[in-house]
């Protein structure tokens, strides 16, 4: 990789009172990439997006958004410099419709009185139903959003941090508790985001990482352990021994 890198961790080690949650983790991620990141329980996946958001503070090392450190500052900022953060669970406004939902998401970036007296100019109104069309919510844009499955939930919760067009998307955990067709369609969402933003997903549902297509970063220890094709990682001795040693019902397989 030659061009500056969206996103570079260079030596992030996280420390919590002295047990090392992250230890000298170096990732890059290009432009409008799709990243699937993967490793056991306790291998540091939370933590190295509270790192990236700026909620937890490296210990050592630094993190690079577009090339600039993203040491001292805040959480907010961060988030206002492009880097959305979708959590495993959904935080959808349930007593609103889901076309409210995006339209308070995209307002986000309007003036104050814009969202207070929920205006929204033409442009608005058409990313809003955009986005609906692109998460395949429109036959539901008017229902309570309380009512929409699970899945659907997640898709909706992902456009509204698209709405707010973050360069890059943090994805944790999107399919815990999905129908095998949600999490197909989750996949297909994300593969479809990827090259407008930069997209790194955290999972541990395998055949899910596998649909992604996308190079899969191992991580282990708070470090990455390998890099490279589901293939490559799935066949890598040390990523066999370090889930099947570790994990009594092999979730990697
Ligand atoms: N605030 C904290 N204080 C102390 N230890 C912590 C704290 N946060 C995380 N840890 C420890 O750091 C290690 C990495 O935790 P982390 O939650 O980042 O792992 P993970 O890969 O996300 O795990 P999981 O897949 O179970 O969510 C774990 O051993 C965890 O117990």
């Amino acid at each position: 990789m030659t061009s500056t890198p969206l996103l570079e961790l260079r030596g992030v080690s996280v420390s919590f009172d002295g047990f090392w949650a992250l230890s000298d983790l170096n990732l890059r991620l290009a432009p409008g990439e799709l990243r699937a990141v993967i490793g056991p329980n306790g291998a540091g996946k939370t933590t190295f997006l509270d790192v990236i958001t700026g909620k937890v503070r490296p210990t050592k090392g630094d993190v690079f958004f577009r090339g600039q450190s993203l040491l001292g500052i805040s959480e907010h900022k961060i988030a206002r410099l492009g880097i959305g953060r979708k959590f495993q669970t959904p935080r959808v406004y349930q007593n609103l419709t889901p076309r409210r939902n995006l339209e308070l998401a995209v307002s986000r970036r309007s003036s104050p009185f814009d969202l207070l007296f929920g205006r929204l100019d033409s442009s608005a109104r058409d990313r809003v139903q955009h986005l609906l069309g692109v998460v395949g919510l429109e036959p539901h844009a008017n229902q309570r959003a309380g009512g929409l499955s699970h899945g659907q939930k997640q898709w909706l919760e992902i456009a509204m941090l698209v709405a707010q067009d973050p360069q890059l998307l943090l994805v944790d955990e999107p399919v815990a508790g999905l129908t095998d067709e949600e999490t197909m369609l989750t996949s297909e969402l994300l593969k479809q985001l990827s090259g407008d933003h930069t997209v790194l997903v955290i999972e541990h549902d395998m055949e899910f990482i596998r649909d992604l297509k996308a190079p899969v970063t191992v991580l282990h220890e708070g470090h990455v352990l390998c890099e490279g094709s589901m293939d490559q990682v799935q066949s890598d001795p040390r990523v066999i021994e370090v889930y099947l040693g570790r994990e009594s019902e092999g979730e990697f397989n």
